[in-house]
């Protein structure tokens, strides 16, 4: 009930911070209220994401709220969020940062009802993987891929929400690897959620992914590797030149 009260979004032309209007709420997730904003000093769109007041009481969600705007000061990539600025106001915690047109997967799938077949949905994970990769790279794991947090905008993939974020050791260790791991888990059941889109079910018992959907059998070998049922990956070399096989007996079937 407290946090139904505190939590309460602001309404539409609100002024935040002096100088950004409110336009509409774009999502709200466990931990933020996402608003669009319109800039009144450049007329520009942009995102503010604002701590939900309930949980100011809570020392480590303001840490995790700082790690996230930490992690976005780090990157520096077309297809992820930049970072303009981050305030408190009234002890509110919020940060400012670009506005990417696009839906995200989940609106996309369960109100527009978009599909995707089997060549369209590695083809996703394909834009995925390049971003997973930038990010592994900077000993970034995201730990958090999920459908809410991948934004498409014609064909077009983003990667937002970095509030679990890790930042792996130096040197790479049992842990960075377990990290890894995790995201390349969470990509296969993204790829298995895509897949789904184009699924009817015959029966009136759901069956395992492996009897329910025909695939090619090199998306079923990526598939039980992402999924950790066989061997897991350990390099996004394998992943891809995996990924490149399955696209290319897709090919074949058109
Ligand atoms: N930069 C952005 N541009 C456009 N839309 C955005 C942006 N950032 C967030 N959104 C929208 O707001 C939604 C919620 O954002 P986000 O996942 O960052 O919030 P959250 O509180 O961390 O949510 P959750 O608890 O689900 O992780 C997203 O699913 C997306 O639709």
């Amino acid at each position: 009930m407290y946090q139904f009260f505190v939590d309460k979004p602001f309404k539409e032309g609100t002024i935040i911070n002096n100088h950004y209007e409110v336009v509409r709420v774009i999502g709200t997730g466990s931990y933020g209220i996402v608003y669009l904003c319109k800039d009144l000093r450049s007329q520009k769109n942009r995102v503010i994401k604002q701590l939900r007041p309930s949980k100011h009481r809570s020392k480590k969600e303001v840490e995790l709220f700082e790690i996230e705007t930490s992690f976005l000061r780090t990157l520096n990539h077309k297809k992820m969020p930049i970072l303009y600025e981050t305030f408190t106001n009234n002890e509110d915690f919020f940060y400012v940062m670009s506005y990417i047109e696009g839906d995200n997967l989940e609106d996309q799938i369960f109100y527009t009802k978009k599909t995707f077949n089997e060549k369209e949905s590695l083809q996703i994970l394909e834009q995925l993987l390049e971003l997973v990769d930038y990010l592994h790279q900077k000993n970034i794991y995201h730990q958090d891929l999920r459908i809410p947090n991948i934004l498409l905008k014609n064909n077009e993939l983003f990667l937002i929400d970095f509030g679990l974020s890790k930042l792996g050791k130096a040197v790479e260790s049992a842990h960075s690897l377990k990290m890894k791991q995790q995201d390349y888990y969470d990509l296969g059941e993204i790829l298995l959620y895509l897949l789904y889109t184009t699924y009817t079910s015959k029966y009136k018992k759901a069956l395992p992914w492996t009897e329910e959907l025909s695939l090619e059998n090199e998306t079923v070998h990526l598939l039980k590797r992402l999924l950790q049922i066989n061997e897991p990956y350990s390099t996004i070399k394998d992943i891809s030149d995996d990924l490149h096989a399955a696209l290319k007996a897709n090919e074949k079937v058109d």
